[in-house]
């Protein structure tokens, strides 16, 4: 890989010394996305007052914003924590969710991409369409493969020079300069809902622990899910078992075997 540190020394540095997370998620994903940090061991933390959200994005060693349930009240918040975190200079990760479904959706994340995050994460309908592309995205799942995503994310990250990551059945990653390739997973995964915004959380919790190299630690994260869903796929049954099992799998990993088994090629 690129970066200095392996994917693996990142999860082992973050257990050992768990990064506090602020995410600001929607309701769906809360109870999952916490639960994901968890077992890759940061410590999640989900506010999203406007009243507290500045003020706890400078406590946090990372933030996280998805607009998935979004309201005016939230997006409040999202700004507020926002500014915050690029003032004093933390990375913050954003999930565009259904982004161009809708007018607010639209005018909210022009208004957050106006705050400069420093990591996109979405699907490959959501990249398409944030590049300014036609998207075939169907509300919040995705209706393109991640092959179709991959110039526009160049081109997003150029013009907003941050970290784009797009997911799907093979990931993609670049900053507009370097690209990379993730492959692995599971065809269950998009049956469970809010996978991808329980990974835009854990891409917070790697860029907490390695903010000096955030291509890195973005990879370092879709590359965790890539290997534990593998795992959980094994004895899964359906996207029920295949859930609980996911955990079970993020949580037995380590450093050693994430090294051993992400499969990262140059794109
Ligand atoms: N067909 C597939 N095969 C393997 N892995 C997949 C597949 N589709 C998605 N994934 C994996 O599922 C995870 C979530 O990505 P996905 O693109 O489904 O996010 P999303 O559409 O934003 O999800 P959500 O909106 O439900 O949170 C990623 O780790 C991705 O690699
Ligand atoms: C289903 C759903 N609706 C709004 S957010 C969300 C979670 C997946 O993005
Ligand atoms: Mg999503």
């Amino acid at each position: 890989m690129q970066s200095k540190t392996t994917s693996g020394a990142m999860l082992e540095a973050m257990r050992e010394k768990p990064p506090l997370v602020h995410c600001i998620t929607n309701y769906v994903a809360m109870n999952i996305a916490a639960n994901v940090l968890l077992a890759s061991g940061a410590s999640p933390a989900m506010v999203h007052a406007p009243e507290e959200a500045g003020e706890f994005a400078g406590i946090a060693s990372a933030l996280t914003v998805n607009i998935g349930t979004l309201s005016t009240q939230w997006l409040d918040g999202m700004r507020a924590a926002a500014k915050a975190a690029a003032s004093s200079g933390k990375p913050w990760v954003l999930d565009p969710v259904a982004h161009y479904a809708t007018a607010f959706r639209r005018q909210a994340v022009a208004d957050l991409l106006a705050l400069k995050p420093t990591i996109i994460r979405g699907n490959a309908s959501e990249i398409i369409a944030l590049a300014g592309g036609e998207s075939r995205g169907q509300g919040v799942d995705s209706r393109d493969p991640v092959e179709q995503a991959e110039d526009s994310a160049r081109r997003l990250a150029e013009r907003q020079q941050a970290i784009v990551a797009v997911t799907g059945a093979v990931d993609f990653v670049t900053d507009g300069n370097r690209a990379v390739r993730i492959k692995g997973g599971s065809v269950l995964m998009p049956q469970v809902t809010a996978l991808g915004c329980a990974l835009t959380c854990l891409v917070g919790a790697f860029a907490a622990t390695a903010p000096e190299d955030l291509f890195g630690a973005t990879v370092a994260a879709l590359a965790t899910f890539a290997v534990a869903g593998e795992d959980a796929a094994l004895g899964a049954a359906g996207p029920g078992s295949f859930a609980w099992r996911f955990l079970d799998a993020l949580a037995a990993l380590d450093g050693e075997a994430l090294d051993a088994r992400a499969r990262v090629s140059i794109a």
